[in-house]
């Protein structure tokens, strides 16, 4: 990245990478990449297939330590706490930086117990009382309440995809995470179902950093607030979105966003 585009979105960054480069065995994937993530904004990650959007991702709640040929180098801070560091607890991590993926992925459980899972695991709840309290208020949250309140016991996986994949944003929601990414999160759903996720991080942002990863760049102009543009690895160009949308300052990210490879 050229020095004149400044890695530095905000004052008071929730999450910082600094140079961080991923390899898949011994080819690269990501190259030299350091971005901060604003806490009170949404942060979208644009470009074409295979630029390493999801790989970048994936290396801020160490969900690359789930691919064996995967390394990363570089540093990567939350609230200034090293991630990569042996005293970091991944599994407190990745509540602490949830996830939300491009298929739903919703435990063959019920509807209660998907969002009520991870709060038992992590000792959230004192007794049932405060489950239903937090179990009640994800689903509220994630904008799924209403659907669901009558029929929590049902399985989760009886639900629309769109309904699904709120559920999963219920459950990331339900560990009181700092973080969300979100992974394509609208990649297998229909317009309504896409428009209410869209309106969904419209509620959640200011209560949640929130990162999400798009090949629909309007959707990326809908609901962030900054934008990277990857290509090939490398982070081209990273701004306040109404910029890179309306003023890129690369040529690469004027070809993408006038749609002239991708
Ligand atoms: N598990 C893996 N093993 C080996 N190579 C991988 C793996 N995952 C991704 N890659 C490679 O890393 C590069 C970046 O892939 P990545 O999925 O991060 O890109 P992307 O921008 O998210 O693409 P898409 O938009 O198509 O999902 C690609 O060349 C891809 O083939």
């Amino acid at each position: 990245m050229p020095d004149s585009i400044s890695p530095t979105g905000t004052p008071n960054p929730k999450m910082t990478a600094r140079n961080v480069s991923v390899y898949y065995g011994d080819k690269k994937a990501i190259d030299n990449v350091s971005i901060d993530v604003d806490r009170d904004n949404v942060t979208a990650f644009i470009g074409p297939s295979g630029c390493g959007k999801s790989t970048f991702l994936r290396t801020l709640n160490r969900m690359n330590d789930t691919i064996p040929s995967a390394r990363v180098e570089g540093d990567i801070k939350l609230d200034g706490e090293d991630i990569y560091s042996s005293a970091m607890d991944v599994v407190q991590l990745r509540a602490r930086v949830g996830m939300v993926f491009q298929k739903p992925n919703p435990f063959p459980k019920s509807i209660y117990d998907n969002v009520a899972y991870g709060p038992k695991i992590h000792g959230l709840a004192e007794g049932k009382v405060e489950l239903d309290t937090i179990v009640e208020r994800s689903l509220k949250r994630a904008g799924l309440w209403e659907e669901v309140k009558d029929r929590l016991t049902d399985s989760g996986t009886a639900l629309s995809g769109g309904q699904q994949q709120r559920l999963c944003i219920a459950r990331a929601i339900a560990v009181d995470p700092e973080v969300i990414l979100m992974d394509e999160p609208c990649s297998a759903l229909d317009p309504i179902a896409t428009a209410k996720i869209e309106e969904l991080i419209h509620e959640l942002r200011g209560r949640y950093a929130i990162v999400i990863v798009t090949h629909n760049m309007q959707q990326a102009a809908r609901v962030s607030q900054r934008t990277a543009f990857f290509h090939l690895g490398n982070l081209v160009e990273y701004g306040q979105t109404t910029d890179i949308f309306t003023n890129p300052r690369e040529t690469r990210t004027k070809d993408y966003i006038t749609g002239r490879y991708g």
